[in-house]
């Protein structure tokens, strides 16, 4: 492809995935995926480029959007674009290079002389001008749901791209021989500390087509994630509950901790995603894992809660939250969150929590985890959970809940509590 088709590709996906984040359409990756599928004439390296362009400039969304609303400008994939070209393209854009990213059939792309000139006063814009939320690529509103000069390190790391992390499963493989295994295939892959099963290869590289993916040796797991399932501590023989399973990346840890042992009741509202849990599920050689989907709310729900009341040795709660940790994977998720959402997921995170307290049994162990870095979905649902429940408490209050950072442990904003209730005769 010219440079002036990719740059036509990215303004495309851009508006595709503008417009699905405002009207809570797909994310951003499966419609990357649905654009190349569609266009089979992209060749790897075309895509590779496309999908960098395209996901650099949705990292830099919120301050891209200021810089053109400085000048009067919409933001749109095609603004948007054209504000996030580095300075040998904006040579191009401004006409005084030549022009290709705008050749043939692309010429619509084109600015005209005066737009041009606004593109140019906008890239010229000092960053001291930019707000302070713009500064870190965090939307305006959400200044009033954290600190943001506590958050400042972890809001700069949101902005970068992400490692790819890797799970060992040890129902397959031990860590050691895996790291061996891909330093055959020339990939390097150094153990996260403080993990026992997480491995980082960092800058990413494509595994798909590793035999050690196709066999169920590892999965792609954010190692904070996996943090988040070590705290669990999942053990052999235990009924564990995993509240909200979807496509069971947590499902699938807890099984191998478990070593295949026990009862794992996988729940989730989604069918679609309880059945590629189970596909992975075969490929991992997960045996333990039952699926069960249940509606959000109604007499079946109801039913199978009350037939599970108080039988769980540990239910994980994985809540639907605003995935804020995952920023730099999802930078869609930015403009997607706005203050309505959050608040509805605020209260189904609390009703979920109060769900999985019912599952646990007396002495029974139950985590809460988000992948946000906001206190509203993290501390502040512990508080008040606490409040509701006091025969629950925090496994270690000394050193209370975890929230793992990008910038302090390299994975995503991750956050986790561990709360026991009491025994039955406390
Ligand atoms: C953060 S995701 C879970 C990710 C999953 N645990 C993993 O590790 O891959 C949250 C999940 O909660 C599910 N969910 C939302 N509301 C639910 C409810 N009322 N009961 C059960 N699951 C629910 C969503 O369908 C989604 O799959």
């Amino acid at each position: 492809m010219t440079p002036a088709a990719r740059l036509a590709a990215a303004i495309d996906l851009l508006d595709v995935i503008l417009s699905a984040a405002r009207d809570n359409g797909p994310p951003a990756d499966r419609l990357v995926n649905d654009y190349f599928r569609a266009r089979r004439y992209a060749g790897s390296k075309d895509r590779r480029a496309i999908q960098d362009q395209v996901f650099d400039t949705l990292r830099h969304a919120v301050s891209l959007s200021e810089r053109l609303a400085a000048v009067g400008l919409a933001a749109t994939g095609r603004t948007l674009a054209l504000c996030a070209l580095d300075d040998a393209e904006t040579a191009d854009a401004e006409g005084s290079g030549n022009a290709a990213l705008f050749a043939g059939p692309h010429a619509t792309h084109a600015p005209d002389a005066a737009e041009a000139a606004a593109l140019a006063a906008a890239r010229a814009l000092p960053a001291d001008r930019l707000s302070a939320t713009a500064r870190l690529e965090c939307p305006a509103w959400l200044a009033d749901h954290l600190d943001l000069d506590a958050a400042a390190p972890v809001l700069a790391a949101l902005v970068g791209r992400a490692p790819l992390d890797l799970r060992v499963n040890t129902l397959k493989a031990e860590p050691e021989a895996v790291r061996a295994a891909l330093a055959e295939q020339g990939v390097t892959a150094v153990p996260v500390a403080g993990t026992a099963t997480a491995l980082r290869v960092d800058p990413p590289v494509s595994l798909h087509q590793s035999p050690l993916m196709r066999d169920g040796a590892v999965e792609v797991q954010d190692a904070n994630a996996q943090r988040a399932c070590a705290l669990a501590a999942a053990a052999p023989g235990e009924t564990v509950i995993d509240l909200c399973a979807g496509a069971g990346g947590k499902t699938l840890a807890l099984a191998a901790a478990m070593a295949n042992e026990g009862r794992l009741w996988a729940v989730d509202i989604a069918p679609q995603r309880l059945k590629t849990l189970a596909r992975r599920a075969a490929i991992a050689g997960v045996t333990v894992a039952e699926t069960v989907a249940l509606p959000a709310t109604g007499k079946p729900r109801l039913r199978w809660l009350g037939a599970h009341a108080e039988t769980a040795d540990l239910v994980l709660a994985d809540v639907p939250c605003s995935g804020t940790g995952t920023w730099r994977r999802s930078p869609e998720l930015r403009l997607r969150l706005d203050a309505e959402w959050l608040d509805e997921l605020r209260q189904r995170q609390a009703r979920l929590l109060d769900e999985a307290a019912a599952l646990v049994k007396p002495g029974g162990r139950l985590v809460y985890a988000t992948c946000s870095i906001l206190a509203g979905e993290n501390d502040a649902q512990i508080a008040a959970f606490l409040d509701r429940r006091p025969d629950f408490a925090l496994a270690d209050p000394a050193g209370g809940p975890h929230a793992w950072t990008p910038d302090a442990d390299g994975g995503d904003g991750f956050f986790a509590a561990l709360l026991v209730r009491c025994p039955a005769d406390a």
